[in-house]
């Protein structure tokens, strides 16, 4: 759906091809006085799409373009779809990087899932030149998802306010 948003339904198979998928249940402590909690400091994810299912307990928190943190409260059975590191670089910037965290209240255990796919760990991530012109200039070099995955573990990463941005912004 993204890709044919964007016109390059084309490298559909590409995009298969270059990914893996990990999931990931888990379990957030409630507070241990009646203050909010960080249960999950804010990050954003380092892979092409992620899909969260939770329990019962909200606490996901989404930061907004001005600045405001807001809950992302959810009705059963919804899942929530988060954009990644992998496919805002790969569509050249174009879909929003959101930050987000998790903050815990209440008194009631917290699960989630959530089904990261990601590129393998050889692929180099490129936009497509289709992504690239007069209005778009190109925002991230090529690079090596492994590559990066290993620097956005050092202090250099964990210091700057964009990783992708430091390791290969244009
Ligand atoms: O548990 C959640 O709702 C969020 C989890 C998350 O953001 C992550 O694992 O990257
Ligand atoms: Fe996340």
């Amino acid at each position: 759906m993204i890709l044919e948003s964007l016109g390059v339904e084309n490298y559909m198979d590409e995009h298969m091809n270059s990914t893996n998928y990990l999931l990931r249940l888990m379990k957030y402590k409630t507070p241990q006085s009646s203050e909010n909690e960080m249960g999950l400091s804010s990050h954003t994810d380092k892979s092409n799409i992620t899909i969260l299912y939770q329990n019962q307990v909200n606490g996901l928190q989404d930061l907004t373009k001005h600045g405001q943190w807001i809950n992302v409260d959810l009705t059963p059975d919804t899942f929530i779809v988060l954009i990644g590191y992998s496919l805002h670089a790969w569509t050249n910037g174009r879909i929003h990087l959101p930050y987000h965290r998790v903050l815990m209240r209440g008194n009631e255990t917290r699960y989630s899932v959530a089904l990261f796919s990601t590129s393998k760990d050889g692929y180099t991530i490129k936009a497509p030149e289709e992504l690239v012109d007069e209005d778009h200039h190109l925002v991230f070099k090529p690079y090596n998802h492994l590559e990066f995955l290993t620097f956005s573990y050092t202090e250099e990463s964990l210091q700057c306010e964009s990783a992708l941005k430091t390791y290969c912004g244009v």
